[in-house]
């Protein structure tokens, strides 16, 4: 079964926004595999932003992303790689479209509602940052 990683930001969690973006991800057929809440160390957001380490935004995504306790949580179905994207939106808020996540519920660049795997392989890599294996349903 095709699975992804995404994590409820900080914005959503303070709004009070994770019930229906989940309410989205379950609508379009997509169950939750794995999740838990937790509080992201300096470490792990150095590991999971390291493609965006060297640019100038960093520190700010750093201290926005672990400014609360977010949720991490795999989903899984057919297609939840780009299917998930696809109904977040494009990563600013204010260019994503009426209907997606970001368009209905984010505020820019960075307060952008939910993270989610860009590929197979980083849905991967990313599930394995943040679980053990034995906590995610197969
Ligand atoms: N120009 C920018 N200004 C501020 N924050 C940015 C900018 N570009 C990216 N970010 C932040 O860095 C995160 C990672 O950027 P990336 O290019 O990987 O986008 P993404 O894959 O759509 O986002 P995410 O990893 O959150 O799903 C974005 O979600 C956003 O929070």
């Amino acid at each position: 079964m095709d699975k992804t990683f995404v994590i409820f930001k900080p914005d959503c969690m303070a709004k009070g926004l994770v019930g229906q973006v989940l309410a989205r991800f379950e609508s379009a057929g997509f169950s939750i595999a794995a999740a838990k809440m937790i509080q992201l160390t300096p470490e792990k957001l150095r590991e999971h932003y390291a493609h965006v380490a060297d640019k100038p935004f960093f520190p700010e995504i750093a201290e926005f992303m672990g400014s609360r306790p977010v949720i991490v949580a795999v989903l899984k179905g057919e297609g939840v790689v780009a299917k998930v994207r696809d109904l977040l939106g494009p990563t600013d808020s204010t260019k994503a479209p009426a209907g997606t996540i970001r368009g209905d519920l984010g505020e820019n660049m960075m307060i952008n509602v939910c993270h989610a795997s860009d590929s197979d392989e980083n849905a991967q890599i990313e599930t394995d940052r943040f679980f053990d294996p034995a906590e995610v349903l197969g």
